[in-house]
């Protein structure tokens, strides 16, 4: 089974678009939940446009299914992290100005530096996930670095699906591959939507887990969030 975990930063992004609490992130994790999310996924970043850190503190006291927090490992993350415990942590390499993710890690290059934060975030408990590009070259030293699961970044998959799907998905299958010979979990995420995700499924069908949030929350707006939710659910159920 493949499980849906639900972002829900674009639900803070309309939030602070006026200065009080509507909607209201926490109700909004709740409602998703009860509609079918498997997990709520939030990330956090350093000027808190979106997820605020005591969002994710507000969260931890409610969220029932699994809790995945994405980011870049500075100081303030890894504290929140420990403080949180959620149930996954996903490393990603992002700079504190980022618009949005756009690379996984060069986990050659940073080799030393995640094996010392895997087992920091393992010695309080948390699984771990590294953001991740389709390229076979990062895949054992992600393995080395001691890290449970790796997340595949989809945004080159979800731009070139709709010239050459098999195109698009053929680096993704490899690494794939890759991963489960090395024994890492396997995630997926960014720009999924109800276009592509049936294919990623029906091409990689071990996926662990898939988090998506900002086509999910635009479909949202026509769809409502619990017809969206259980429209992207079923995707997934090939
Ligand atoms: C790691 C990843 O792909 C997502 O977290 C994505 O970056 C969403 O973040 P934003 O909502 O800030 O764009
Ligand atoms: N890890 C990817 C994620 O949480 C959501 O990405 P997106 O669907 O907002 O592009």
């Amino acid at each position: 089974m493949t499980k849906l975990s639900v972002n829900i930063n674009k639900i803070a992004t309309l939030r602070n678009a006026r200065g009080a609490n509507n909607p209201n992130v926490v109700q909004v994790a709740l409602d998703a939940e009860r509609f079918g999310a498997q997990g709520i996924t939030v990330h956090p970043r350093p000027d808190e446009r979106h997820i605020r850190y005591q969002d994710v503190l507000d969260l931890s006291e409610v969220v029932t299914t699994e809790f995945n927090i994405e980011g870049y490992p500075d100081n303030r993350f890894m504290e929140l992290i420990k403080m949180v415990k959620p149930a996954q942590a996903t490393l990603v390499p992002d700079p504190p100005n980022a618009i949005t993710s756009n690379s996984g890690w060069d986990t050659i290059t940073h080799l030393e530096y995640l094996k010392d934060i895997v087992a920091e975030l393992h010695a309080s408990g948390t699984r771990v996930s590294i953001f991740i590009n389709p390229e076979s070259k990062f895949f054992e030293p992600a393995k080395e670095t001691g890290t449970d699961r790796v997340e595949l970044y989809t945004e080159p998959f979800a731009v070139n699906f709709s010239k050459d799907k098999h195109a698009a998905v053929k680096p993704y299958i490899e690494v794939s591959e890759l991963a489960r010979q090395l024994g890492l979990g396997l995630n997926a995420g960014h720009d999924l939507d109800l276009h592509n995700l049936k294919f990623l499924k029906e091409s990689i069908p071990y996926l662990d887990e898939v988090s998506i949030g900002h086509a999910l929350v635009c479909d949202a707006l026509y769809y409502g969030l619990e017809n969206t939710i259980q429209m992207y659910r079923r995707q997934l159920e090939v």
